[in-house]
């Protein structure tokens, strides 16, 4: 029998977070739990805590600390708490794997600690590979620390990869589901509203995350998070407009041929896959039945009405400091957005403006990444009160 691999989720309360802890109860003799973060949502961190009695829990919010504190002072579990926190218990070594499930920037740096330390990351946070995913990688493969995909496009592309080391790539065939407004055009677009945005067709999760996917921000983030897990050129990753939801990428290969990674949109399968890799682990999730009549179909993102996938393209070409710029200014204006102080189409508005505005460096270095993001956010956020 192998030995329990040891887990640290960072944003454990989140919609990964909450997956990837009802695939760790349905495996108790493959993983424990030793980290959970949380940023403000103390009741259900310590539910998690009282349930999974982990080595130590992070609450990042201080002002929540004390009831979190109190409410596990019966238990062995050590709590901490502020920005700090998360990168001090990134660093320990009590865990083998960190669940990369922080949503943004913020999943940056305690990432970066993790990798410094050898860990093994599931790395659901895309953020951190459009921001700064040179160093990420460059860092990763000097301390020996493997990245293994969670985003379930990418984890569709490593699962096709598997095998196939020796194989260069041709290309590869991000699929993207459209998001609720498929088919809409601007002039339906510039009137909706959080609460129809945040109605994805397929895939239950997070509000930040929903909103990208509902203005195809979400997939040129994936467009960079691609190139740096694979080692891919711009011009290698294609994007492809797939509404089921049911093929989630593909690879292409020198011969022509294309593999594909298929199944029911449930991340709890790609949590599976990262957390169990190499092994696959046997489950009761639904499967996918081609004896119900379906049809799969594919067509071309309508990149006129669909702007931020061109804006990202841009950024993925032009590189350095640029696609941390877009993340950026994306965040403010994605917050803005759900908090009702911005329409839908000036979300691509304040991006394509702050990309516009803050300058390019070409080969940043993390300090410079961390300063061009708090510039554009700068930026972006003085959009907002004209
Ligand atoms: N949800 C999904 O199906 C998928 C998500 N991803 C990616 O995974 C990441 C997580 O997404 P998702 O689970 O949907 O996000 P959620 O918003 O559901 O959860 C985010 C988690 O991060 C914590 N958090 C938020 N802000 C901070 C902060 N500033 N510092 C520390 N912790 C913070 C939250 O804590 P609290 O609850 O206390 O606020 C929560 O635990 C994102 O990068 C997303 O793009 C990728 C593919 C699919
Ligand atoms: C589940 C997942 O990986 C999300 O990134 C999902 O792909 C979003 O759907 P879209 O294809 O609509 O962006
Ligand atoms: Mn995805």
């Amino acid at each position: 029998m192998t030995a329990q691999k040891r887990i640290a989720i960072f944003g454990s309360t989140g919609s990964i977070g909450t997956q990837a802890l009802e695939v760790i109860a349905a495996n108790p003799d493959k993983f424990s739990v030793e980290i959970l973060t949380a940023h403000t949502n103390d009741e259900l961190l310590i539910q998690q805590a009282l349930k999974f009695e982990p080595n130590m829990v992070v609450i990042v919010d201080e002002k929540k600390y004390q009831r979190v504190k109190d409410a596990l002072s019966k238990t062995h579990v050590k709590v901490f708490t502020g920005e700090d926190a998360l990168d001090e218990v990134a660093a320990m070594d009590c865990y083998d794997i960190m669940l990369a499930a922080i949503v943004g920037f913020a999943g940056l740096k305690p990432t970066l600690k993790a990798i410094e330390n050898g860990k093994t990351i599931g790395l659901a946070n895309k953020e951190t590979l459009v921001v700064a995913g040179d160093i990420v990688m460059r860092k990763a493969s000097e301390n020996k620390a493997p990245v293994i995909p969670v985003d379930s496009e990418h984890s569709a592309i490593f699962q096709c990869l598997v095998g196939e080391s020796r194989n260069p790539i041709e290309k590869v065939i991000l699929t993207a589901s459209g998001g609720p407004f498929l088919g809409k055009k601007p002039n339906f677009l510039v009137n909706v509203k959080r609460d129809h945005a945040l109605q994805h067709p397929n895939w239950s999760m997070g509000a930040k995350i929903t909103i990208d996917s509902a203005t195809l921000m979400n997939k040129g983030l994936e467009m960079v998070e691609a190139k740096w897990l694979f080692n891919l050129k711009p011009e290698q990753v294609q994007v492809v407009i797939h509404p089921q939801s049911i093929i989630h990428s593909m690879v292409q290969f020198e011969d022509g041929s294309v593999k594909a990674q298929m199944g029911l949109p449930d991340m709890k399968l790609p949590i599976q896959y990262a957390l169990g890799f190499p092994e696959r682990l046997p489950n009761q999730f639904p499967r996918y039945d081609f004896k119900k009549p379906n049809t799969l179909t594919f067509e071309e993102p309508d990149t006129r009405t669909f702007r931020n996938l061109v804006l990202a393209t841009e950024a993925l070409y032009k590189g350095g400091n640029m696609p941390c710029i877009l993340n950026a200014a994306n965040e403010i204006a994605v917050f803005a957005f759900l908090r009702n102080r911005i329409g839908f189409l000036d979300i691509t508005e304040m991006v394509e403006r702050t990309m516009n505005k803050i300058t390019f460096i070409e080969n940043p270095t993390l300090d410079e990444y961390f300063d061009s993001d708090g510039e554009a956010r700068n930026f972006a956020a003085s959009l907002i009160q004209m």
